[in-house]
């Protein structure tokens, strides 16, 4: 555990480089399974679940060169070794379900994990899961309390159209359906961008997919997959992180690489609390001393709300990030999250800096903006953005606050005091 010191009260400006998404790098390196040729990635944030998963493969056997100075990997599993696999699967990242896939098409079996849970957000479903996989011809047993999965041979096309768009879900059943016999089709498939990408790589690593960034996927299954060179996208999640800090501190801060083709809702929720986000080609820039207030809709009586549910819809990962420049904006805005039942259990730890929020269900919240907010201590769930948000705001008030256990922001942004150094804030690990 990590604590966070902030002196705050400083405008954040400069230029930033975004890391690649820690949700596309983790289920590229699990479809990495699928092939027994080399795959190198480049652009690959050196956080730990990337640092988790590797260890994973190293001690079954694979080959793994990892230089994280350069961001660049490269990992073969010809050599991986199923009789050593024992016992649970890498621990406290969602992406570990992401092996239930990959691991079959290799081993045949594998017992299931009662630890692929992620932050803290609320139950992190297995069903869907084991549906998508049982549709494809996988058999659930039963043994006890153990739970294990067997698949004869190969996956077998099927159609499935599962409850709701799961982003986790969508990726395994596009690993699985890629080296079935036969097509399969998914309808209500996620389409988020780090789905997007893992589908990309799968068609680079010779995977037949159509349907790509929409709802329904039609994939058909290939005898082998090859490997390949890829690159990583940027996080967008780093770079709405770094382009709020500027505005909730009242600096520029420009992000290079910054995938203007999906700002566009992004932008508008921006917008919402009195931020203008501009694009100069792939840079994006928040300028300064914009002043953060609601913007009142034209409809009378209409209270102004940011709702994050699957892509594209705006991205829930980054509700904590709208939240805290509400809680500095002059107004008051609803946050609807539509995904999780769990995302919200931090806002008693914003309330320590003296925001004002009124919690009406486990889906939706109200800030009273422009409260005034003084520094403190608040205690960091196991969240990254939660953290993130929580820093956030302690940058934004003159004086001294501590995020504690906020090194959950590891799991996802490299590199992220020396960034806001770089950005002229005052902070440090207190380890
Ligand atoms: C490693 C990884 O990629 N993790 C991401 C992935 O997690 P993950 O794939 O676990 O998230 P899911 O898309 O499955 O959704 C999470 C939960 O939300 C609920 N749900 C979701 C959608 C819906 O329409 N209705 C509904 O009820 C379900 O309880 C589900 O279990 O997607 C989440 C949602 O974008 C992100 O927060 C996580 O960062
Ligand atoms: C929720 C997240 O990750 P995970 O799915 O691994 O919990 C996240 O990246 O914000």
């Amino acid at each position: 555990m990590a604590d966070l010191i902030v002196n705050g009260g400083k405008p954040l400006s400069g230029t930033i480089t975004p890391s690649g998404n820690k949700n596309s790098v983790l289920p590229i390196l699990c479809a990495t399974l699928l092939t027994d040729e080399p795959v190198t990635l480049r652009n690959v944030p050196n956080i730990t679940d990337v640092e988790k998963l590797l260890r994973f493969f190293a001690e079954q056997g694979s080959y793994v060169s990892w230089n994280p100075a350069a961001c660049t990997l490269t990992v073969c599993h010809k050599t991986f070794d199923t009789a050593q696999l024992s016992g649970e699967l890498p621990a406290g990242m969602r992406s570990s379900v992401l092996l239930f896939a990959p691991l079959l098409q290799r081993m045949g079996s594998l017992r299931l994990p009662t630890n692929a849970k992620g932050c803290s957000l609320g139950i992190r479903e297995l069903d869907p899961h084991l549906e998508i996989l049982e549709k494809l011809g996988a058999r659930l047993s039963r043994n006890g309390g153990q739970h294990s999965l067997t698949l004869a041979q190969r996956f077998r096309g099927a159609r499935h159209w599962p409850d709701y768009m799961s982003v986790t879900a969508t990726e395994n059943f596009a690993m699985a359906a890629t080296l079935a016999k036969g097509q399969s089709v998914l309808i209500n498939a996620a389409s988020e961008p780090h789905v997007q990408e893992l589908c990309q790589v799968l068609v680079g690593m010779g995977a037949q997919i159509t349907g790509i960034g929409t709802s329904q996927l039609v994939i058909d299954g290939v005898e082998r997959l090859r490997g390949g060179e890829f690159t990583i996208h940027s996080d967008h999640h780093e770079i709405v992180t770094f382009l709020a800090l500027g505005a909730i501190t009242g600096g520029e801060v420009r992000v290079r690489h910054s995938l203007p083709q999906h700002f566009d809702l992004i932008g508008r929720a921006f917008a919402k609390l009195g931020v203008a986000i501009e694009h100069e080609g792939d840079t994006a820039r928040v300028p300064a001393g914009q002043r953060l207030a609601v913007a009142a809709p034209f409809t009378p009586n209409l209270l102004p709300r940011i709702e994050a549910a699957p892509w594209p819809y705006f991205p829930v990962d980054l509700l904590p990030c709208m939240i805290a420049l509400a809680a500095r904006a002059e107004g008051t805005v609803m946050f609807w999250n539509k995904v999780y039942e769990g995302g919200f259990g931090w806002m008693h730890e914003l309330a320590k800096f003296g925001a004002h929020i009124v919690v009406s269900d486990p889906h939706r919240v109200t800030v009273f903006g422009a409260r005034p907010l003084h520094p403190t201590v608040v205690d960091a769930p196991y969240i990254i953005r939660a953290a993130v948000a929580l820093y956030m705001v302690a940058a934004s008030i003159p004086g001294q606050s501590i995020v504690k256990n906020a090194d959950t922001i590891r799991r996802a942004h490299p590199n992220f005091v020396e960034n806001l150094r770089h950005l002229g804030a005052e902070v440090e690990w207190r380890e």
